[in-house]
This record gives structure tokens, C-alpha cells and sequence, in this order.
């Protein structure tokens, strides 16, 4: 198993924001957590990182996290937010190079293995042309696409992504997502992202988790979770699932 979530809580500020939450994700599998603004997505996900405190377990490859180095974490886990702090001024070939962190000594140098990893990230992500251009200066969907290169570079096999494609236009999004799935199928890769577009979201989950309310609403297949009675009962939404090539697609419906 790649992540082993056992009874999962979160406070934040005196807030239980994630509660009793369990669930798995097999080695090489896509899972996507959904739910509606602040039902814990990010906080679980970040549990996940270990950039939170939590309550109960969570297993990464077999190992308990608690006890994870921060090196041996980044070797394992790279994680894209939705908003990094990108030091002012940097450029995307540095930026990238930050995801080499845990295989450089303090106070070494970068090695050739670690400027080869940046080299083929940038291509990956069709970055090779902005490699000299500062972070600041690029568009949201071109500096989305640099975040993701930073945690290829870092060749971790967890990839935790946070609404990874919120900036990206229609056909940059599908792009980024292809590519995320090609890396999983080349393998050895493991997904687990929040995401809200939830028709993209079922095309590429192998299972979906709906979060509401920091607990675990629903779990299983993308058919099983994205159906008209759960979104209108924790969206508050009304829509209409249709079936798609690869799962179902979600229409929002406007009322009369
Ligand atoms: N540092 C904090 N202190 C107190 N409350 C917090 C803190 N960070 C997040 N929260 C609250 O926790 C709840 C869950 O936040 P989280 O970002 O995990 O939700 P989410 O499901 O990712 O939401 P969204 O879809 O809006 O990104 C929200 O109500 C948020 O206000």
C-alpha cells in the first residue's frame, strides 16, 4: 500500500477540520478526494505531506510517518499546492533544482543525476524554453506547470496534488493530467489529489473519496460517488450526471 490512512483527525485553531477519516491508496493508483469549499481537502492532503499535526495513522509505503525524516519524506512524497511560495526573483531552473533538495548534502553541490532530473522535467513539461525566465514573469498556467516540474525533479513515488489544475486553461488541463497519468502508467507512481472540476476529476480517478464536513461521505468507483443524490446532498448542487467515454460526466443544471 502507498498511503495507509487509519482514523485520521485534524484540529486547526481549536477546529476538528478532518474527522475519523480512513482510507487507502494502492501502489500505482490515481485517488481523488472531492468535496465541497472547506470540507478538509487540503488539511488531509497536508496531514498526508506531514505539513499538519493529526490524530491516528498514516502509513507511507509501509512506514509510519510520524517517524519519517523530512529527507526521507521529500524522497517519498512530492506535493503541488495551489499557491507556493516561489522565492522573489528565482528562476525556473533553480526553482526546479529546489526539488533535488533531499539528495543534495548540506552545503554540496548538485551532482549530474540532479541537473539530468531537472533537464528531463522541464522537457516533460514542455519548460525547456522558460529554464532562464523568472517565476514572476510567467502566466498562472505556464508557473502551474513549473510547480509540477519541481515535483518530478524530486522523483518521489507519492504524488499529492492540490487542485493541481485550478489556473490551467481546458486544454493545458487535460495536458498536465495526461502527462500525470502517462508518469503513473511509466510507473513507479502514486496520486492522490483534491480536485474540483468533477468531471475531470472521474476521467482520471481510479476511486474518488467525498469529503463533507471533514468525514468521509462517500467512497468507491467514479460512477459510485459522482451521482445526482450525492452532489445535491453535500454540493447543494443540482446537476446532471451523464455517462462519458470514461466516467461520468457532471453538468450543472440551472434551476427554472
Ligand atoms: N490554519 C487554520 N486555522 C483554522 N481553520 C483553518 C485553518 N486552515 C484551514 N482552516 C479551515 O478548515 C476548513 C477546511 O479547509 P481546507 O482548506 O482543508 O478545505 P478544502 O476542502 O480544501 O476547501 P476548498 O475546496 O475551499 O479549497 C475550512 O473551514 C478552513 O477555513
Amino acid at each position: 500500500m502507498s498511503v495507509e490512512i487509519r482514523d485520521v483527525g485534524v484540529d486547526l485553531d481549536g477546529s476538528e477540520i478532518v474527522r475519523g477519516v480512513s482510507l487507502t491508496v494502492a501502489e500505482g493508483e490515481w485517488v481523488t478526494v472531492i468535496g465541497p469549499n472547506g470540507a478538509g481537502k487540503s488539511t488531509l492532503l497536508r496531514a498526508v505531506g506531514g505539513l499538519v499535526r493529526f490524530r491516528g495513522t498514516i502509513e507511507l509505503f509501509g512506514r509510519s510517518s510520524a517517524v519519517l525524516s523530512r529527507r526521507d519524506r521529500a524522497r517519498l512524497v512530492a506535493m503541488v499546492t495551489q499557491d507556493p511560495v516561489v522565492p522573489p526573483g528565482m528562476v525556473v531552473l533553480d526553482y526546479v533544482l529546489l526539488g533535488r533538495t533531499p539528495y543534495i548534502r548540506p552545503l554540496g553541490r548538485e551532482s549530474a543525476a540532479d541537473l539530468a532530473a531537472v533537464d528531463q522535467a522541464l522537457s516533460r513539461l514542455d519548460l525547456t524554453r522558460f529554464a532562464a525566465r523568472r517565476l514572476e514573469s510567467l502566466s498562472g498556467g505556464e508557473r502551474q506547470r513549473v510547480f509540477l516540474a519541481r515535483a518530478l525533479a524530486q522523483g518521489a513515488t507519492l504524488l499529492l496534488l492540490d487542485e493541481p489544475t485550478t489556473a490551467l486553461d481546458i486544454g493545458h488541463q487535460q495536458e498536465v493530467l495526461e502527462l500525470v497519468d502517462q508518469l503513473r502508467r511509466d510507473g513507479p507512481l502514486t496520486v492522490l489529489a483534491t480536485m474540483h472540476d468533477l468531471s475531470i476529476a472521474g476521467e482520471f480517478a481510479d476511486r474518488m473519496v467525498l469529503l463533507s464536513g471533514g468525514r468521509v461521505a462517500a467512497a468507491g468507483t467514479p460512477r459510485e460517488v459522482l451521482t445526482e443524490q450525492l452532489l445535491a446532498r453535500h454540493y447543494g448542487a443540482r446537476v446532471r450526471v451523464v455517462d462519458g467515454d470514461f466516467g461520468p460526466l457532471v453538468v450543472p443544471v440551472r434551476s427554472a
